[in-house]
């Protein structure tokens, strides 16, 4: 009788909001991983998880200082995980409104297009490492950069070897700081980044990385230095400062960190790009 009953009560349209409602779920779970991969937070995700199992652990077992004591952790971590991670946080919301956290990867110009952007970005790359021209070259992603595109000089240029070499030649009047690439442009020169004071950048690496790595730690841009004294090509995001990476290296990297725009098209509504 009661099965009878039951089913009575499962009707169609409680088996569609069960399956919306999943659906949901499972699609805001799947941006937050989107939003989160390749950051620390995936980090912080495996000590809450830590933390869940070790209280659910002390709960079996009725510890009960133990298990107040983890419920206290959960409570206050979650206001040190809004202060510590506000970056992320800031970099989530930031998605949210421009819409690109729904934007599937692959959009963008045509790949000869982008080829032929990356192949400039190469070309003089590998120009200026030959040469020991020192560059510091930063690519925008989801976090604007706007706070140090203000401290430069606006070039808004398109990308190519020849202006990219150019910029960087010593002793003219923007070759001293960071070039920051907007999607397909040149947005400036001479920039000034927020300065790494990490103790594990070695000693004999100075300012030009300590910016490099600076900028990976506030931001989730991607930066390309040269050495001015080895000519060694580096690269730092998410706070890690790659060295001595070949070409081949780099280019495999700017396929996966440059954010090369579509055109813009006119109107846009509320997840237009920017
Ligand atoms: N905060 C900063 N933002 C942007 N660029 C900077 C910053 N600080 C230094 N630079 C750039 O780095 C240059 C100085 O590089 P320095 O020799 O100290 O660094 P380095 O890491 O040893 O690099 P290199 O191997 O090229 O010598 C400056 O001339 C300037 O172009």
């Amino acid at each position: 009788m009661q099965t009878d009953n039951f089913l009575e009560n499962v009707n169609t349209a409680t088996v569609i909001s069960s399956i919306v409602d999943l659906l949901i779920v499972w699609y805001v779970v799947y941006l937050l991983i989107r939003v989160m991969k390749g950051t620390k937070a995936i980090q912080l995700i495996k000590g809450i998880f830590l933390i869940l199992i070790g209280r659910s652990i002390s709960n079996f077992f009725d510890l009960t200082t133990t298990t107040q004591m983890f419920d206290t952790v959960l409570e206050w971590g979650f206001l040190a995980v809004i202060v510590i991670f506000q970056p992320e946080v800031r970099r989530a919301l930031e998605q949210l409104g421009r819409g690109s956290l729904f934007r599937t990867n692959g959009s963008g110009s045509s790949t000869t297009e982008k080829d032929k952007l990356r192949e400039a970005m190469i070309k003089s790359v590998r120009y200026m490492a030959k040469r020991r021209i020192g560059a510091l070259i930063v690519f925008e992603k989801e976090t604007g950069l706007k706070d140090y595109i203000e401290t430069g000089i606006p070039i808004h240029g398109n990308i190519t070897s020849e202006l990219l070499i150019n910029i960087f030649i010593p002793n003219t009047p923007l070759h001293d700081g960071a070039m920051i690439i907007q999607g397909n442009t040149i947005a400036t020169a001479a920039s000034y980044l927020p300065l790494s004071d990490s103790n594990k950048i070695a000693k004999n690496l100075g300012t030009r990385h300590r910016a490099a790595v600076g900028v990976s730690e506030v931001t989730d841009a991607f930066t390309v230095v040269v050495s001015e004294e080895t000519g060694n090509i580096s690269v730092t995001y998410d706070s890690r400062l790659t060295k001595e990476i070949t070409l081949e290296e780099l280019d495999n990297l700017l396929q996966t960190h440059w954010n090369i725009l579509p055109p813009l098209k006119e109107g846009g509504g509320l997840f237009a790009r920017k």
